[in-house]
C-alpha cells in the first residue's frame, strides 16, 4: 500500500524548476531512502511532499490528510535561537495544540518519550545552540517524532554523526514505522540506504530508479549517476535503473 503517490511532479523555486516530472510511490509504514548527488533535488522533493515547496504541475496524493512532519538539516537552524532542547521538542506538539495552548499531560509524556528515544533527556534544559551538531540533530529528530504524524520526512538526519548517534536515529525511525508511520529520509550514506525498505535514486531532478535498495543501488546505476566507476564486486547485484 502506498502512503504517497507522486505523479508527474514539477516543482522548484520561483521560475527555476528543480524537479522535472517526478513519478514515484512511497510505501506506507516503511522506511524510504532518497539518494542522489548534491543538488539533485532530494530536499526539494521532501519539501514538495511536506507542502512547503509548491508544485508547479503534477500531483502528490496522500492516503491521509494528516500534516507531515518535516525535519530539516541542522545547518538550517540558527545557532542563536534562544530555546532549550525541551522547548525545541515541545514545538513538535504545536501542530496538534497550537503555539499558545498549554501542554497537556499527554503532550509532556510524548515529549519525554521522544527525548528518551533519542537519548537527549539529560540535555533537556540546555540551549539548542550550545549543543554539538549530533546532539542538535537528535533534538530535531525528536521534535519530528513528537508531532506523531503518520508521515515523517527527514533531510539527511544522520549526516556527520557518530555511529552511536546514527544507530539511535535509525532505531527511532524503525520504531516509528512499527507504530505505523511512513518514514522518508534523504541520505548520502549508501549503507543506510541499503538498510531502508525502499529506495529512490534521483539525479538532475528526475527519478532514475525506484524499488528495493539492492535493486536500485547497483554499481552500474551509481556509476551512471555519480560518473565514477565503482570497484568491481561492490554494491549489490541486479539492475533496476530506468
Ligand atoms: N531556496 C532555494 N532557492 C533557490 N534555489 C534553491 C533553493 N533550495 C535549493 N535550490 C536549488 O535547487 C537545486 C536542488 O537543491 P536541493 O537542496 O533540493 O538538492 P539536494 O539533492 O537536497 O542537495 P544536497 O545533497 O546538497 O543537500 C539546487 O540547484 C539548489 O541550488
Amino acid at each position: 500500500m502506498s502512503a504517497v503517490v507522486i505523479n508527474g511532479l514539477w516543482a522548484g523555486y520561483g521560475r527555476r524548476r528543480v524537479l522535472h516530472g517526478v513519478t514515484a510511490r512511497i510505501p506506507a509504514a516503511r522506511v524510504t531512502a532518497v539518494v542522489g548527488p548534491n543538488g539533485s533535488g532530494k530536499s526539494t522533493l521532501l519539501g514538495a511532499v511536506a507542502g512547503v515547496v509548491p508544485a508547479a504541475a503534477g500531483t502528490i496524493g496522500r492516503r491521509t490528510a494528516e500534516r507531515p512532519a518535516l525535519v530539516v538539516q541542522r545547518s538550517a537552524v540558527a545557532d542563536a535561537l534562544p530555546i532549550t532542547v525541551r522547548e525545541t521538542v515541545s514545538m513538535g506538539r504545536w501542530a496538534q495544540r497550537g503555539a499558545w495552548r498549554r501542554l497537556t499531560r499527554r503532550d509532556r509524556t510524548v515529549i519525554d518519550s521522544c527525548m528518551d528515544r533519542l537519548d537527549i533527556r539529560h540535555l533537556a534544559e540546555r540551549p539548542l545552540g550550545a549543543l554539538s551538531g549530533g546532539q542538535r540533530q537528535r533534538a530535531l529528530v525528536a521534535q519530528g517524532l513528537a508531532q506523531e504524524s503518520d508521515l515523517l520526512l527527514l533531510d539527511e538526519p544522520a549526516t556527520g554523526l557518530d555511529v552511536e548517534a546514527q544507530q539511535r536515529i535509525s532505531g527511532a525511525l524503525d520504531h516509528a514505522t512499527r507504530q505505523g508511520a511512513t518514514v522518508v529520509h534523504a541520505t548520502h550514506d549508501l549503507a543506510a540506504a541499503l538498510r531502508a525498505d525502499h529506495c529512490m535514486l534521483i539525479t538532475g531532478g528526475r527519478v532514475v530508479a525506484e524499488g528495493p535498495p539492492a535493486d536500485v543501488l547497483t554499481p552500474g546505476a551509481l556509476a551512471r549517476v555519480w560518473g565514477v566507476p565503482q570497484v568491481e564486486g561492490e554494491g549489490a547485484p541486479g539492475g533496476a535503473a530506468r
